[in-house]
């Protein structure tokens, strides 16, 4: 009975703190082959391995895709240049190649990111390689690979490294089973996509890993995010991106929803400054590892409205794509993203208006507008 009470008050120390239980042993992460991938007990996880007043080194994998060179245009301005390294499978295009350092890196190969981490002495990792939702079902064994077996991959890096990791989530982590309007951060969370399956499956290794060995693990859920300058990567929310293209070039749009289908939203500037902020957050602010952000939520419907304030003569017709559609009806309508808020000052600053106005200057429709009045 003595023996029984002794290992459940430990194993309840152990599950209380952060960072727990590697003060006296090695914990073994994983041991593949001739590489023991063990994390030592005497890794100090929750201090960052530079100085106060040194800039981390950072890399992004994935980092071709929509999200990857913008946050790499924002850390550079912020930590310099070469402080930050843009990795990805894909070749890089000019503009991308000669504007920092860019290097290959299949987050499927453990041997060739450790290299990585250790000769560019990286601290902070942002991991968004990934399969999306609409291209993760067309593909489930890559999706499961690069989503599930490419994040063990990273764990185990930044674990063994000491790195502050960053790993997005999504609204897809949510299902039809969970409360959608508004999604809370904890409620039941039962996606039916691969997508969604591994980035719940990626929250939850994330903060296992901290909680057991202080890994410095920070995720914010986001939502479809729209952008200018770089194309979504085959998800359910690209159409809210095709819309400003098609309507710019020739003044038609099909939609692959429903002109009703309501999920939440977000200008690209904003996610990538929660992203860099939550990243920045002391650790003492932030009361969870995993955080819902919000900006808007609107409808394709909503959406046309919007953009012919700018394009009046747009004609739009629906051709709904059954497998997107049941995705987006499983989908949060709207996003409660109050903690974060709360624990780090989140706050966004584009609404559907700006957003929509914002698209338009730089994808250059000044001129069409023009043309019509
Ligand atoms: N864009 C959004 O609306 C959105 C919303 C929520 C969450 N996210 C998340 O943010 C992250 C970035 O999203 P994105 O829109 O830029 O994705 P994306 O699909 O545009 O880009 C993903 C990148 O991962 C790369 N990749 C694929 N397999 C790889 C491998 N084996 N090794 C290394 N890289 C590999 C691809 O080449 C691609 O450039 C993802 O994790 C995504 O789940 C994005
Ligand atoms: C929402 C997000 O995760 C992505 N844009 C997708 O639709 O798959």
């Amino acid at each position: 009975m003595a023996i029984v009470k002794n290992l459940s008050r430990t194993l309840s120390q152990l599950l209380q703190s952060p960072g727990c239980g590697c003060q006296t042993s090695i914990v073994p992460v994983r041991c593949i082959g001739v590489s023991p991938r063990q994390v030592n007990s005497d890794a100090s996880f929750h201090s960052v391995s530079f100085s106060e007043t040194d800039h981390p080194r950072v890399l992004i994998t994935g980092g071709l895709g929509q999200l990857g060179v913008g946050l790499a245009k924002l850390l550079r301005k912020r930590f310099g240049k070469n402080n930050v390294i843009l990795s990805d499978i894909r070749k890089p295009p000019d503009h991308v190649f000669y504007n920092g350092p860019f290097i290959y890196s299949d987050i499927l190969d453990y041997k060739n990111l450790r290299e990585i981490v250790v000769n560019n002495r990286i601290t902070w990792l942002f991991h968004y390689s990934a399969l999306l939702s609409a291209v993760g079902e067309a593909n489930v064994p890559l999706a499961r690979a690069v989503n599930i077996t490419g994040l063990h991959n990273i764990l185990d890096i930044a674990a063994e490294h000491s790195l502050r990791l960053f790993v997005p989530s999504t609204i897809g982590a949510f299902g039809p089973t969970s409360p959608r309007n508004p999604t809370p951060d904890l409620c039941i969370q039962r996606p039916r996509t691969i997508y969604g399956v591994s980035k719940v499956h990626a929250e939850l290794m994330g903060e296992y890993y901290h909680y057991r060995y202080g890994l410095d693990f920070r995720c914010l859920r986001y939502p479809g995010i729209i952008s200018a300058d770089s194309q979504p990567g085959g998800g359910t929310t690209d159409y809210a991106v095709q819309i400003f293209h098609d309507a710019i070039k020739n003044g038609k749009f099909q939609c692959n929803l429903r002109s009703d289908t309501r999920l939440p939203m977000m200008y690209i500037d904003d996610c990538l400054k929660a992203t860099l902020d939550v990243m920045e957050a002391p650790a003492a602010s932030l009361s969870m590892r995993t955080y819902n952000i919000s900006a808007m939520s609107f409808s394709p419907e909503e959406l046309v409205q919007e953009v012919k304030k700018h394009i009046p003569e747009l004609q739009v017709t629906y051709n709904v794509d059954a497998v997107r559609q049941a995705i987006a009806d499983s989908w949060p309508m709207n996003f409660d993203d109050s903690n974060a808020r709360r624990d780090w000052g989140w706050k966004h600053d584009f609404d559907l208006s700006e957003l929509v106005t914002t698209m338009f200057n730089i994808l250059g429709s000044d001129s069409r507008v023009a043309q019509i009045n």
